[in-house]
């Protein structure tokens, strides 16, 4: 049989365990995402999804999915037959297909992260919440409703609190996006579990089309998200999980380890444990393990890699300055690049952004190094093709004021250069007295060139509607933002923003979205991994987050000093982010630090000590 073909024999076990839950639970490079591309081929080589259904497979990033629909379509399975996605693409389609019994319009869209923190400050400062940060607020409402069993407890819940304001402020939080046809990323799933608890009709029609479901990185998860896991597998109990609750990274975004021991409890999960790795030498593997191994509170894991051979390295390096090490990195690359090492199985991996790391890409790009950021490179960088994205919002939601602020937030500061003036976003509030709309806007009586920009744009948004070629929106809206003019002012981050834009409009060529509404809708789901692109022979750069789930014949760890890695975070969650990122590695790991950074003195990072250089770095070199 095709899909067991070169399977060990736990993974066999993974594959063919049907008519009861599963979770496999394994270590790095064990082969779960394989397992879960095999199962796939496997229920169709043997008949067992009858015509008409599909199997669901939930994962963590679009690459996973898209990669996910190409090894299966090797497979000779047929893609259609399978429903791939994350779990805010599966309930972005719910919603927008039955969303309105639960009073969610169908074109909803969802709210960025730049508006929901005005959002939220406007919402703290009216009602008279203080001592309270934007960013605690926002995580307390984002914990409630990633722990609440519908909406209607979520607002409960929030009636609790003792802090006086606080259930106001998050009433006005939910009205304000309500009003202006938005749902944040925890109302896609608590809004999808709410309807599907709701509407026992629903669940059924899921149930019917979906007799399979597969989940994989469940160790991020959250447990709305178990709760529409069991949802959606209850009746079938046809579900398959992979997890390993050392690569659990995203605890700052609401998941929980724990959710790996309610799931097997919850559903009753059989467990089936890989230890076999099939990436990584075991030196790599011990020394990783060496690092994990002081988190408490985790599952022992044993993870037989495979034997050191000659061409595998560890290496740590220390750099008197971060230029010693960017130079250093780009020589080292060229060196296994001409011993045969394409670019595109080399990784630079760093923890967090920061605009110090910009130093990389001077030095590879004054000795010829291609390469690729996956995501965004710097922090702060407010980019153009952003503005656009939210413009062709404005355009479908003319009357959403929290778009419209925030665009206008970006827009003046850029065209007061521009223009020479000193306009504040107030101006235009006061300007219009009142709630902002696009519609006043384009009323405006301008007064200089800067109000007649504003107006302009206005009138643009005001006229075009949702049925018009977005490709089309995107060329006139660059020509009217006059887009290559404020490129010319942004120097230093021109290179960064040319290639944003030529991203967004790579990726609205191949969109096959009917219209701007669908559009927005895979817009507004793209994450890091959307960046990431397996044909061009580029070195990758990175976040450690981001190549979660990637492999690469050499990997390099740079910045690791003590108040980057470990970050002022959870001390434990830091030890896993490195854990995964040297867990990405196929044969080469370097890993370095400077003693000056951004003009300050750095200690290495004290996860050295607890990896024990001496015992594996030397041992290799
Ligand atoms: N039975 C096998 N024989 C040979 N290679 C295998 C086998 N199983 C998995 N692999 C290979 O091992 C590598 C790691 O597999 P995979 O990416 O599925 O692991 P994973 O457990 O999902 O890893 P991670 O948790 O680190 O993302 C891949 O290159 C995969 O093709």
């Amino acid at each position: 049989m095709k899909s067991l073909e070169g399977l060990n024999e736990e993974q066999i076990e993974a594959v063919e365990t049907i008519d009861r839950n599963t979770m496999v639970f394994a270590g790095p490079g064990t082969g779960k995402t394989r397992i879960i591309t095999q199962r796939i081929a496997y229920l169709f080589e043997r008949d067992l999804v009858p015509p008409s259904r599909k199997v669901l497979a939930i994962t963590f990033t679009n690459k996973a999915a898209n990669e996910m629909r190409s090894r299966v379509q090797n497979l000779g399975i047929d893609s259609r037959r399978i429903r791939l996605g994350t779990f805010h693409n599966l309930c972005q389609s719910v919603l927008r297909a039955y969303g309105d019994k639960i009073e969610v319009s169908r074109d909803f869209t969802f709210v960025s992260p730049a508006q929901r923190s005005k959002l939220i400050l406007s919402v703290l400062r009216n009602n008279n919440v203080r001592n309270m940060k934007e960013n605690v607020f926002a995580n307390w409402i984002s914990k409630l409703k990633n722990s609440s069993v519908d909406y209607g407890e979520y607002l409960r819940k929030t009636e609790k609190t003792k802090t006086i304001g606080l259930t106001s402020a998050a009433v006005e939080y939910e009205t304000r996006l309500r009003e202006n046809n938005m749902i944040d990323f925890d109302d896609a799933i608590l809004l999808t579990v709410t309807l599907l608890k709701n509407h026992s009709e629903l669940l059924w029609l899921y149930h019917n089309a979906f007799p399979y479901l597969l989940i994989d990185e469940m160790q991020d998860t959250n447990r709305m998200q178990l709760e529409l896991i069991r949802l959606l597998g209850e009746s079938a109990r046809n579900v398959m999980a992979v997890a390993d609750d050392d690569q659990s990274i995203y605890g700052w975004r609401g998941a929980l380890p724990t959710v790996i021991r309610e799931y097997i409890e919850q559903l009753n999960a059989h467990s089936i444990t890989l230890v076999r790795n099939y990436r990584s030498p075991q030196i790599i593997l011990d020394a990783a393990n060496s690092l994990i191994e002081h988190n408490d509170k985790r599952e022992k894991k044993t993870l037989i890699g495979r034997e050191t051979e000659p061409g595998d390295c560890l290496e740590i390096k220390d750099f008197t300055t971060a230029i010693q090490e960017a130079e250093w990195v780009a020589d080292k690359i060229k060196e296994i690049h001409k011993e045969g090492i394409e670019y595109k199985k080399i990784i630079v991996l760093y923890r967090s952004r920061h605009s110090g790391l910009k130093i990389i890409d001077d030095v590879f790009i004054q000795k010829k190094i291609p390469f690729r950021h996956f995501g965004k490179n710097f922090n702060k960088v407010e980019l153009f093709s952003d503005l656009i994205k939210e413009s062709l919002k404005l355009i479908v939601e003319p009357s959403n004021d929290l778009i419209l602020e925030s665009i206008l937030e970006s827009l003046i500061p850029r065209y007061s250069k521009l223009y020479r003036s000193n306009k504040t976003v107030n101006h235009y509030e006061e300007l219009i007295e009142g709630k902002l709309s696009v519609t006043k806007l384009a009323e405006i009586t301008p007064e200089d060139d800067m109000d007649d920009a504003v107006k302009q744009f206005a009138k643009f948004c005001a006229g075009y509607n949702h049925t018009q070629s977005y490709l089309k929106i995107y060329n006139d809206l660059y020509d009217l933002l006059k887009i290559s003019t404020l490129l010319l002012l942004e120097k230093n981050d021109a290179f960064e923003q040319s290639r944003h834009l030529e991203l967004l409009k790579e990726k609205m060529i191949k969109s096959r979205a009917r219209n701007i509404i669908d559009l927005i809708g895979e817009l507004d789901l793209q994450d890091e991994s959307n960046y990431i692109e397996n044909s061009i022979d580029e070195v990758g750069i990175s976040t450690f987050h981001a190549a979660k789930g990637l492999e690469y014949k050499a990997v390099f760890i740079i910045a690791l000093e003590d108040d980057i890695v470990p970050a002022r975070y959870d001390e434990a969650e830091e030890r896993r982010g490195l854990y995964v990122a040297m867990t990405r590695s196929e044969s080469k790991l370097y890993m370095s630090y400077a003693q000056q950074r951004d003009r300050q003195r750095k200690q290495p990072s004290r996860f050295f000590e607890e990896i024990d250089v001496k015992r594996f770095a030397h041992k290799i070199r």
